[in-house]
């Protein structure tokens, strides 16, 4: 592929030989054995502010050729959960194929139909680039989405404009909408650990929220997501999932029993 691109999910051995921090301890996604997590009644529900967008701020969705991306406006802000304040930068998806489920973290041992991170970085630094090399630099939120019987009118609002973005680099405006509608309307459910983004570089900077409530999409929105976009191969883009990485001793918490 070319530029970013070079790097894909059929040669994972070569991340930790082009990015260092590929093969560290600290990796993302991993398995949630909910059996070890630890239950700590100190984590606070999460806080989302400024969530909810007007139709007429228009957001910048984009196919990266690793993912779908909608940029978010530093307006909507993280807190509870967290000790420090974090600002959402952007978020994105990953999905499997009509053979099989795709997100990238999996709780004892299974799999769900994909997954929503919406990424923020920790407003004591300038920028998400400085951000993101800083060990309390990042703050992902993290769920999983699986078929249910309705639509969902939230993830909607991103999936009718896949059509024009099947190209690689391709882009288009989406009016503003309640972002918060995307994530489970239960935010004091969640597994809390440290680990890295699971994209080259792998920085081992993220601070990550996994909520235990799925959002239910109907089976014409799932395969929408699963079977629209192009890869840099030009091929459908599919199974954009990093498999799970060993916890190293790290320890997941539980903000429930
Ligand atoms: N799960 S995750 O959060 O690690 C993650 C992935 F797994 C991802 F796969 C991605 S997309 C791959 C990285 C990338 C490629 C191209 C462009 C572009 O052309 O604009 C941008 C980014 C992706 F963008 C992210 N999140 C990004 C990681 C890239 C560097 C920091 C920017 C915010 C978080
Ligand atoms: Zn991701």
């Amino acid at each position: 592929g070319k530029g970013h691109s070079h790097w894909s999910y059929e040669d994972l051995k070569h991340w930790s030989t082009d990015y260092l921090d590929c093969g560290g301890t600290k990796q993302s996604p991993i398995n949630v054995d909910t059996a070890q997590a630890i239950f700590s009644p100190d984590l606070r529900p999460i806080q989302l502010s400024g969530y909810s967008l007007p139709a007429n701020q228009l957001l910048k969705l984009k196919n990266n050729g690793h993912t779908v991306v909608l940029e978010l406006p530093d307006s909507l802000a993280l807190a509870g959960g967290y000790a420090q304040q974090y600002r959402a930068a952007q978020l994105h998806l990953h999905w499997g194929s009509p053979a099989g489920p795709g997100s990238e973290h999996t709780v004892n041992g299974r799999r769900f139909a994909a997954e929503i991170h919406v990424v923020h970085y920790n407003t004591k630094y300038d920028s998400l680039t400085e951000a993101m090399v800083r060990p309390d630099g990042l703050a992902v939120l993290g769920a999983f989405l699986e078929v249910g019987h309705g639509e969902n009118q939230y993830y909607h609002e991103i999936l009718k404009h896949l059509h024009e973005i099947e190209e690689v680099g391709q882009e288009t405006l989406v009016p503003g909408f309640n972002i918060a509608g995307l994530l489970p309307a239960n935010l004091k459910l969640y597994f809390h650990y440290n680990g890295s983004l699971t994209t080259p570089p792998c920085y081992q900077t993220v601070k990550w929220t996994i909520f235990n409530q799925t959002m239910l999409l109907s089976h014409h929105q799932m395969s929408l997501l699963v079977s629209t976009l192009k890869s840099p191969e030009d091929e459908l883009l599919q199974n954009n999932y990093r498999p799970v990485q060993s916890l190293h001793g790290r320890q997941v918490l539980a903000s429930f029993q």
